[in-house]
């Protein structure tokens, strides 16, 4: 899916106007219904909730307005609440005047709001995409009275004061729903986690805006669904043998962090590698050996840490990182291979935080290669706190344009940069992947990916960020969230690859 800047969505909405030859009201009652729906089906509201619906001067505030006809009409005893404004929209105008008789509009008096139980359920239609600065006066005080009563708030489209793809100053006074009820597409705000608290559990509600506008819309920014990726990891042909599907070389783990080259290893094998080698230092090789049988073990003449890189001629791709550690030895290891392979490199973990400490040896990454740092390791690895969640995606998309390498931000809705710039986010995933060892299988898993000749780079990513996190949602009815180990994820990845799987 694509996302799209709110000049882009303003757009959209006048082409699909023109091409469904409807009008702009027809498309708000298209939206407001959708929204009654779900606040009907889905939220299953009763006849005795109170329900208060705050409606603002733009085409958000018109939508609130056929919300709460269409409640009104339903049965429900709706408050509506106008936010007192010099100019309104044409439409927001069009719905005043077409409201109810028994439906009455009430204006919002910063000194006399009213009670909100907090059992109430709350329509926020107060600002949309046409956020233009923040919110002040009546509006913010409204929104931090929301913010305290403890009702159960819905945001329309987004939450009122939240831009919908840049930062706001601190402390401006934004909603935080409970849910957001978005149109079609999905906007860059909720998928940063600095926006988590305002936007909630968010929805996308599709109201028929135009597909072909939608495609011939040119983006930088796409939220990867499963629909997009299915069938894109080729099937494997009936006369396939382990040569087909690659022969990855994994360099992981040091004493004490052997675990994370088991894990990475597994991951590798269940991503559908042909043949997995491994090397680990000389502490690790029954480990190894014991817990991944498939896989074949290299020891290192080291006993704690690597220090040796193997003959590189047999691998069509190359991992490192996971508990890798970051001996003197190793680093040696990183530049030698930095320098020599010429294959698909995946860096991890004490690879990236070593590059991050020696700029001269990121100078040597390869492009092609596929970086995969969590917050952190990114931030070593450019040398520069972000400054908030925006200006770090920003310096993601830098640092792949820079680098000419494909970089990952782990995280709840993973970015992936390409070099070109674009933003790939990750659709799959969930919290009970945040424990130790996850990370490492996503690097075996997207190891065995680039080893796969048949896949490009950029499906190589996208197919292993979306199957880790579908394995991981798929490992969760059997753990619950505090159960799921990350040797759980690697029991699922099989299925979950089954899923991407076509012709
Ligand atoms: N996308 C779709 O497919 C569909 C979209 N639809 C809906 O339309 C919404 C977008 O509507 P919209 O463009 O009228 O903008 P919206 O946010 O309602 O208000 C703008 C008004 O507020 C004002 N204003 C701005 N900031 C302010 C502030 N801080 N404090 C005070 N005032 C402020 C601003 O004034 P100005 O900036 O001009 O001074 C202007 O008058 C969209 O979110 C969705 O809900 C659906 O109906 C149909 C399908
Ligand atoms: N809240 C979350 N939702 C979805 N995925 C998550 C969440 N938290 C973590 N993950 C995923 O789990 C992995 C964690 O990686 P990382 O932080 O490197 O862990 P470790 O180094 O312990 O293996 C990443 O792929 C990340 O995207
Ligand atoms: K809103």
């Amino acid at each position: 899916m694509k996302l799209l800047s709110p000049v882009q969505t303003r757009a959209l909405d006048q082409a699909t106007i023109k091409a469904q030859h409807i009008t702009s009201i027809d498309l708000m009652e298209r939206a407001a219904s959708a929204v009654t729906n779900w606040l009907l089906d889905e939220l299953r509201l009763d006849y005795d909730t109170e329900i208060h619906v705050c409606c603002g001067p733009g085409n958000n505030g018109g939508d609130g307005l056929v919300v709460a006809r269409n409640l009104h009409r339903a049965g429900y005893p709706v408050q509506l609440w106008l936010l007192p404004a010099t100019r309104h929209s044409a439409d927001c105008t069009q719905q005043q005047q077409q409201l109810p008789a028994g439906l009455a509009a009430q204006q919002i008096d910063p000194d006399n709001l009213t009670t909100i139980a907090a059992g109430a359920v709350v329509v926020d239609a107060l600002f949309g995409t046409g956020l233009s600065r923040p919110l002040e006066g009546t509006a913010a005080a409204l929104v931090r009275h929301l913010n305290g009563s403890g009702a159960t708030v819905v945001a329309v489209d987004i939450p009122s004061g939240l831009y919908a793809d840049a930062p706001q100053p601190a402390d401006c006074a934004v909603v935080r729903a409970d849910y957001t009820l978005s149109f079609e597409l999905p906007k860059l705000a909720f998928l940063l986690p600095q926006n988590a608290g305002f936007v909630g559990d968010w929805r996308l509600l599709p109201i028929g805006l135009d597909p072909e506008v939608i495609h011939n819309t040119p983006v930088d920014m796409h939220f990867v669904t499963a629909d997009e990726l299915r069938g894109r990891l080729p099937k494997r042909p009936k006369f396939s043998h382990k040569g087909t599907f690659g022969h990855a070389l994994l360099l992981a783990g040091s004493k004490g962090k052997i675990g994370a080259a088991v894990l990475a290893t597994q991951a590798c094998l269940r991503g559908g590698a042909g043949l997995v080698t491994t090397q680990v230092p000389a502490v690790g090789y029954d480990i190894l050996q014991i817990s991944a049988p498939e896989a074949m073990c290299l020891t290192d003449s080291a006993t704690d840490c690597i220090t040796e890189l193997p003959d590189l001629a047999p691998y069509a791709a190359v991992g490192i990182g996971p508990g890798l550690g970051q001996h003197h030895d190793t680093r040696m290891v990183l530049r030698r291979l930095l320098q020599t392979a010429r294959v698909p490199l995946v860096l991890d973990a004490d690879a990236l935080n070593m590059l991050g400490a020696y700029p001269e040896l990121q100078k040597l990454v390869p492009p092609g290669a596929l970086l995969t740092p969590h917050p952190k390791e990114f931030e070593r690895l450019v040398g520069e706190p972000a400054r908030d969640d925006y200006h770090r995606l920003d310096q993601l998309r830098d640092f792949a344009g820079r680098t000419g390498c494909y970089c990952v931000l782990k995280g709840a809705y993973t970015a992936l940069a390409a070099p070109d710039g674009t933003l790939y986010f990750n659709s799959t995933g969930n919290p009970g992947m945040a424990s130790g060892g996850s990370g490492d299988v996503l690097t075996g898993l997207l190891l065995a990916l680039r080893a796969d000749k048949r896949l490009s780079p950029l499906d190589a990513a996208l197919l292993g960020l979306h199957a880790h996190g579908r394995a991981g949602d798929l490992a969760l009815p059997h753990t619950g969230h505090a159960g799921l180990l990350a040797s759980d994820i690697v029991r699922f990845i099989g299925p979950a690859l089954e899923e991407l799987m076509g012709e």
